[in-house]
């Protein structure tokens, strides 16, 4: 500590009439209204906040100061795996995002060579064939879910991108392995934390254990054979001095990959359908874009799409698929000068923080050109806008993410057009990542 340093302050104790059900805590709070939650804890004891959830005192931090402190982690307090583990750890183990400090380090260098602008050049050209077949049978002018249909879509990619379309699978087997990808990451908002039957969690365990069978049974072939599917490269990668992923390795980082990849795509694109059938001048101005392109362009084409992605970068404002991050102190450390004692489970309010006054004009509103340049509201704050987080962790997959949604958005508008009612306003479940209840109705209608 210099001179100048104010000793930390302890953090303020959880007042009684804010400690929710027993053992629960205020679990049933925040999935009812997480932003009220949130905002309710920063106005009671500003951006380091107690609270207490299934069973144990947790710290809420809010605000983009707080949460930034937490992301660059300059003294390695911030653990991810003890966190992460504890809401999907079982099912998503050894994944890149559950891997800590030096050995984090070391796989990261390794998946970095994944997604390299050649290599992102390559998915890219998969992608719009793939799209395409997901696509082929979308009624026009026919009610249907926006959001089952983008999720099978996300899924259907996936295994095309991921998997080289695992070729010998049967469509059921498909399914099979679709199905358990859905169930290991429903387990996240399991309240039964334990292998017990009829469980989310009991039936997340048995999920994990098909996809491992699903992955390992390709693994030779994939072995063998280099093809441009993300599996083959996982097989194949290696860094300048020679390290590789060994097999377990491969199993664990696809099957997080997979998770990642597809639920927080499938929540933008639909967020976006949303916004644009909300917002029809928008989705002129989005379609005269994708019009000027041809049916299936390359990577910098897709980049160069500048009104979807000033709307890809307002949908994930306004719905950060992953609304919340979380972290755990392996030693005592002090974030905006409150001191937080090691093993303290900790949540980043990510979500929060986008919906500041103190950062964004009309933080509600569906204002893209907030990102334009000559605004740039983004940079009002260097961790205003994190949907994919930041530090060491910060999302590998980003521009693979914007590619997909991008090519998405650029077939839909070319080939539909389609209206959402104004004060249509979405009834988000959050109990895990956040989605649409209702499956987001819509009538698409073709151009
Ligand atoms: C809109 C889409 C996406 C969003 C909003 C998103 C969001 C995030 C966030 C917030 C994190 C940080 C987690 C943390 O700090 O604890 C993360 C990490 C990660 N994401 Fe994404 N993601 C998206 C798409 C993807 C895609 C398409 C892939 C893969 C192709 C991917 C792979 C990963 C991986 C491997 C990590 C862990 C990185 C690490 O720990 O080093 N994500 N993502």
């Amino acid at each position: 500590m210099t001179a100048e340093t104010p000793p930390a302050r302890l953090l303020p104790a959880l007042r009684r009439d804010d400690r929710g059900l027993p053992w629960i805590g205020q679990l049933l709070e925040y999935q009812h209204d997480p932003i009220g939650h949130y905002r309710r804890k920063w106005q009671l004891y500003g951006p380091v906040a107690p609270s207490r959830l299934l069973g144990r005192d947790t710290v809420i931090l809010l605000g983009p100061d707080a949460c930034g402190e937490a992301l660059q982690n300059r003294d390695k307090a911030f653990a991810n795996e003890p966190a992460w583990s504890q809401l999907v750890g079982p099912f998503f183990h050894r994944g890149l995002m559950l891997i800590d400090f030096d050995e984090h380090h070391d796989h990261r260098r390794i998946m970095q060579e994944a997604f390299t602008r050649p290599r992102l050049a390559g998915y890219t050209r998969n992608l719009h064939p793939a799209i395409e077949r997901g696509m082929a049978g979308w009624e026009s002018g026919r009610q249907f879910r926006a959001y089952w249909r983008l999720k099978q879509l996300t899924l259907d990619i996936a295994a095309d991108l991921f998997m080289g379309g695992a070729r010998q699978t049967s469509p059921a087997e498909m399914d099979r392995v679709n199905r358990a990808f859905i169930t290991c990451v429903q387990a996240a908002a399991g309240i039964v934390r334990a292998d017990v039957p009829f469980t989310r969690w009991g039936r997340a365990y048995r999920a994990r254990k098909v996809l491992e069978e699903f992955l390992r049974g390709y693994l030779p072939a994939k072995r063998a054979e280099v093809s441009d599917d993300i599996f083959s490269v996982l097989c194949h990668i290696e860094t300048d001095d020679g390290a590789r992923f060994s097999d377990d390795d491969v199993v664990n980082h696809m099957i997080f990959l997979m998770m990642a990849a597809h639920d927080t795509s499938t929540i933008t694109t639909s967020a976006i359908l949303q916004y644009l059938g909300q917002h029809p001048a928008w989705q002129d101005r989005c379609r005269a874009e994708a019009l000027a392109l041809g049916p299936a362009p390359e990577m910098a084409e897709l980049e160069s799409l500048v009104s979807i992605d000033l709307v890809m970068r307002e949908a994930l404002r306004l719905r950060a698929p992953v609304p919340v991050l979380v972290r755990y102190t392996v030693k005592d450390t002090v974030v905006q000068g409150v001191r937080i004692p090691a093993d303290t489970f900790c949540t980043l309010g990510i979500q929060f923080t986008h919906l500041m006054e103190d950062y964004w004009t009309e933080p509600a509103a569906f204002d893209p050109e907030r990102f334009a340049p000559g605004r740039r509201e983004d940079r009002s704050h260097r961790f205003a806008w994190e949907p994919f987080g930041g530090g060491v962790h910060k999302c590998i997959g980003l521009y693979f993410a914007g590619l997909e949604v991008k090519a998405i958005m650029h077939r839909l508008l070319r080939a539909y057009h389609w209206r959402v009612d104004p004060g249509y306003v979405a009834p988000i479940d959050h109990h895990s990542l956040p989605f649409p209840k209702d499956g987001q109705p819509i009538v698409l209608v073709r151009n």
